[in-house]
């Protein structure tokens, strides 16, 4: 039964390129907030091991499942069932947690789908993401997006250097072509400066993840008239 007084807590999307540090700084978030006394869940997309669309798709970013990785829309079907598949999970996250913060969102499929085609933040591919995700698919608008901006050689630098150290990390087609990496981080550039879906964050490599997550629980409590 829905508690009169459920919590509506805030969703929040991490977003930026492979190896900007999303994973270390929506770490370093969560644990901030928790100190604060906040509830927080998070989610990771792909949900790799979860969904089969998921691994089906990173399979493909490692040469498997024939030509379905050069199909750049087939590609951002199966990231966008996965999103799919966990909308309810999602809402009842948001309904019993103050922030819920998910590390990739729907911006990484209009970031990388456009990119992939050649596309800006107000072409067609960001639009169709829109409508099949937000709309046929009805997956909950996050509240705020946080754009981890690195330039292109860092995160690509931690990427190589991860696949060297990390067993099952080794680069897959979209780490290791540098022009995609560029052009995605154009996109999601172009997404933050027209504000698509939310309101965005533009944050740099030096972000002090403490400061970041007081700030996001400052107006998180302003917009709800919230005092604890
Ligand atoms: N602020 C940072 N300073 C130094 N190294 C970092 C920082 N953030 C991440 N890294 C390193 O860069 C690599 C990629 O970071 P990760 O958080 O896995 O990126 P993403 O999730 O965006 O792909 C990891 O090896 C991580 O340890
Ligand atoms: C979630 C998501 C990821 N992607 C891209 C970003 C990455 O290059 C790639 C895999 O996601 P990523 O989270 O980077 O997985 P990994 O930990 O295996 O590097 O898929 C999309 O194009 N659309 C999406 O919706």
């Amino acid at each position: 039964m829905a508690l009169p007084w459920a919590i509506v807590g805030i969703l929040i999307a991490l977003e930026g390129l492979d190896g900007a540090g999303k994973r270390t700084l929506s770490n370093a978030l969560v644990a901030a907030w928790r100190a604060d006394g906040s509830t927080v869940a998070t989610l990771a997309f792909p949900r790799y091991g979860v969904s089969a669309c998921a691994d089906l798709g990173a399979e493909a970013l490692h040469g498997r499942h024939g030509d379905t990785a050069g199909s750049v829309n087939a590609m951002a079907l199966l990231w966008a069932l996965d999103r799919r598949d966990a909308a309810d999970e999602l809402r009842e996250l948001i309904a019993t947690h103050d922030v819920v913060l998910l590390d990739r969102y729907v911006a990484s499929n209009a970031a990388y789908t456009a990119a992939r085609k050649h596309e800006g933040a107000d072409g067609p591919s960001v639009d169709w993401i829109e409508e099949l995700e937000f709309g046929r698919f009805d997956l909950p608008r996050p509240d705020l997006q946080i754009l981890l901006q690195v330039p292109v050689e860092l995160a690509a630098r931690r990427a190589k250097d991860r696949a060297g150290t990390e067993a099952d990390r080794q680069r897959d087609a979209y780490e290791r072509d540098a022009g995609l990496q560029e052009r995605t981080g154009e996109v999601y550039d172009g997404l933050a400066a027209r504000a698509w879906i939310s309101r965005w964050t533009v944050v740099g490599a030096d972000v002090d993840p403490a400061q970041l997550a007081a700030q996001v629980t400052n107006e998180r409590r302003a917009a709800s008239g919230v005092t604890r």
